[in-house]
């Protein structure tokens, strides 16, 4: 089985990296295309996989062909790559708001995989959810699923509104994560931590507070009233967030994303 990857940025490359490490495929199995020279010598440079340039010397010996570009550089990509492309290709893309009718329209493939990965899949944490068209045979299902499993774990789901819902959670999530964690150090700044102890205490708070959740049956509510003592310093601040509606604002922004999402699958 050959697998291309195009499109050799922050998730492609994570993709590329995450399959090469399983046991799945042999490295010489996994084909890279970038239009980028930079790239490509980079690519070249630590020789994990074959790196191309030109769509038609890697995209006919492909089985399955990732989709890592932009969103706004899908149609033109598309248009390319139609001349050669063959029936019975597997295409898997994980640009964020692009829907199936118009993959299977300027791809002239049928067989599409829509996914939204996040960002931890770098790290072999990250969750992407997927969906399929109807051609895609249950044996195919499996194979993607298995190799998007190589960065994380993986969630089927029922429809694209829910690829487009869970990128307003999952797939840009992390960086509602980033944002609290940034808000938290400029805090420890200002009351008179280093740059440095104030990391080390944002970074370990968030990593037990995570773990304690994940080893437990336990909603976040419950564990918010295990912290706070009645009148005591967790209880001022969560009336601060509740006074400030921070809860509904951040339901607010999650929402944001998934119709930005929406909107992106109307433009491109
Ligand atoms: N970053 C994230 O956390 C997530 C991203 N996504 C989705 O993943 C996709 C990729 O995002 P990301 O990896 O961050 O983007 P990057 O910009 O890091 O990577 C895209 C790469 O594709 C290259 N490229 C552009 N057009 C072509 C082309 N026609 N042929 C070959 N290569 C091309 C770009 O080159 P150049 O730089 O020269 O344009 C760049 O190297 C997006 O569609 C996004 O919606 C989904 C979930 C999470
Ligand atoms: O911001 C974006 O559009 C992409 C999709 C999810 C994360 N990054």
């Amino acid at each position: 089985m050959k697998i291309l990857v195009i499109g050799a940025g922050n998730m492609g490359l994570t993709y590329a990296e995450g399959m090469s490490k399983s046991k799945l495929l042999k490295k010489k199995n996994i084909m890279v295309l970038d239009n980028s020279e930079k790239k490509l010598e980079a690519l070249n440079e630590i020789s994990h996989f074959d790196a191309f340039k030109e769509l038609g010397d890697c995209v006919p010996k492909a089985d399955i062909i990732f989709i890592a570009v932009k969103p706004y550089h899908a149609e033109n990509l598309f248009k390319a790559l139609k001349g050669f492309t063959k029936p019975g290709q597997v295409l898997v893309s994980i640009m964020a708001g692009v829907n199936i009718d118009n993959i299977k329209k300027y791809s002239g493939l049928t067989k599409i995989v829509r996914a939204m990965p996040n960002l931890p899949a770098q790290i072999g944490k990250g969750l992407t959810s997927y969906v399929t068209s109807p051609e895609v045979s249950r044996i195919e299902k499996l194979t993607v699923e298995s190799l998007l499993d190589t960065t994380g774990k993986s969630m089927e789901v029922s429809s694209e509104k829910l690829i487009d819902a869970s990128t307003g959670i999952s797939g840009s999530g992390p960086a509602y994560v980033f944002y609290f964690m940034q808000s938290m150090m400029e805090a420890a700044l200002k009351m008179g931590f280093s740059k440095q102890d104030s990391t080390v205490l944002v970074s370990q708070t968030f990593t037990g507070a995570v773990e304690l959740f994940n080893q437990s049956n336990l909603s976040p509510n419950s564990w918010m009233e295990k912290v706070a003592s009645k009148g005591g310093t967790t209880r001022a601040a969560l009336d601060s967030m509740e006074d400030n509606n921070v809860n509904e604002l951040i339901k607010d922004a999650a929402f944001a994303a998934f119709n930005r999402a929406v909107e992106l699958g109307k433009e491109n």
